[in-house]
């Protein structure tokens, strides 16, 4: 049986396919852990005019994805974890994670060594509305304007001269070999990353018991409890492309540390919550993290930002 490994063709989504497609192998060998890459062209890789955050939010890079799957074209959905919705189809799961590569944002700029540095009044591209709220909150001086395109599209408007600076996660620039095109990278204090930055995640039907018993080989649990911990802040607070929100999970010394945050898009109100606890316990310290923000930013700041921008 040659699993099928269903993926967006962008160089990253490739990469990560094929890293999957690796670690199969690697786990089982060449027979039972063989598999097929199958490209697809989701939503998402069409609209290239405007900022998807306008173009219906939710899943434009995994909606075609998880219909092979869900009608058996497929058996396995690679993703960027970032990119997966809150919530999935009926019937699909995310069964396993890859380990979590390094979750930093990286500035890219020719002109400056870092946005501190950057001159007031330069343009930053960036079509991420939390990449661009954490700017305009660090850097209320900078236009901020938007960037779409692949990770070398965007690289290459930079270089034309359309924009001074950009942001990309140092994690897509290492699974394309160009993490020297990092200029310096983001403290995730300062600038803490997208809930799931940095993680692939596999997707399968979840009573595809012979394929989620594969992966389940290649899953690495504390990536997979981070990232339960986060995207249960996500699902409290219903976060969606429109909503700049931001968090990062990780493990030390077997506690799991979460520190979330919810900002307007102008970058100039912002809500933090910080939770902790055992990993097995993941997803009630997101809950907790997201319910305390809910608690003291009010609906109305939470209504207000999902009808923004
Ligand atoms: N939305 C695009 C996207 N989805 C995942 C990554 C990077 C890889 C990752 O975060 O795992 C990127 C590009 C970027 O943000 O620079």
């Amino acid at each position: 049986m040659t699993l099928r490994i269903a993926t967006r063709g962008s160089p990253l989504a490739l990469a990560q396919a094929r890293e999957v497609a690796a670690r199969l192998a690697a786990a089982h060998g060449p027979r039972d852990g063989a598999s097929e890459i199958l490209v697809l062209k989701t939503t998402g890789d069409r609209i290239l005019d405007r900022p998807l955050s306008e173009a219906g939010g939710k899943g434009l890079f995994t909606k075609e994805i998880e219909e092979a799957l869900i009608d058996g074209r497929a058996d396995i959905a690679v993703h960027s974890a970032k990119d997966v919705p809150t919530w999935l189809p009926d019937g699909l799961v995310l069964s396993a994670v890859l380990e979590r590569e390094d979750v930093r944002d990286a500035f890219v700029s020719r002109i400056a060594g870092c946005l501190e540095e950057l001159p007031a009044g330069a343009m930053v591209g960036t079509a991420s509305l939390r990449r661009q709220a954490l700017v305009r909150r660090l850097r209320p001086d900078l236009k901020v304007v938007s960037l779409r395109g692949n990770v070398q599209t965007r690289l290459s408007k930079l270089e034309a001269g359309e924009v001074q600076a950009t942001l990309l996660a140092l994690a897509g620039l290492k699974r394309l070999g160009a993490a020297h095109a990092a200029t310096a990278l983001f403290d995730p204090e300062a600038f803490p990353p997208a809930l799931g930055q940095g993680a692939i995640a596999i997707e399968t039907r979840a009573d595809d018991a012979a394929t989620n018993r594969l992966v389940a080989a290649i899953d690495h649990p504390p990536t997979a409890a981070a990232l339960a911990c986060e995207r249960a802040f996500l699902a409290v607070l219903d976060g969606s492309c429109r909503t700049p929100i931001a968090g990062h999970a990780r493990i030390r010394d077997g506690v799991l540390a979460f520190r979330g945050l919810v900002l307007s898009p102008d970058g100039q109100t912002a809500f933090e919550a910080e939770a902790c606890g055992a990993p097995s316990e993941a997803e009630a310290i997101g809950r907790r993290a997201g319910e305390d923000i809910i608690g003291r930013a009010g609906e109305e700041f939470l209504e207000a930002l999902r009808a923004a921008t």
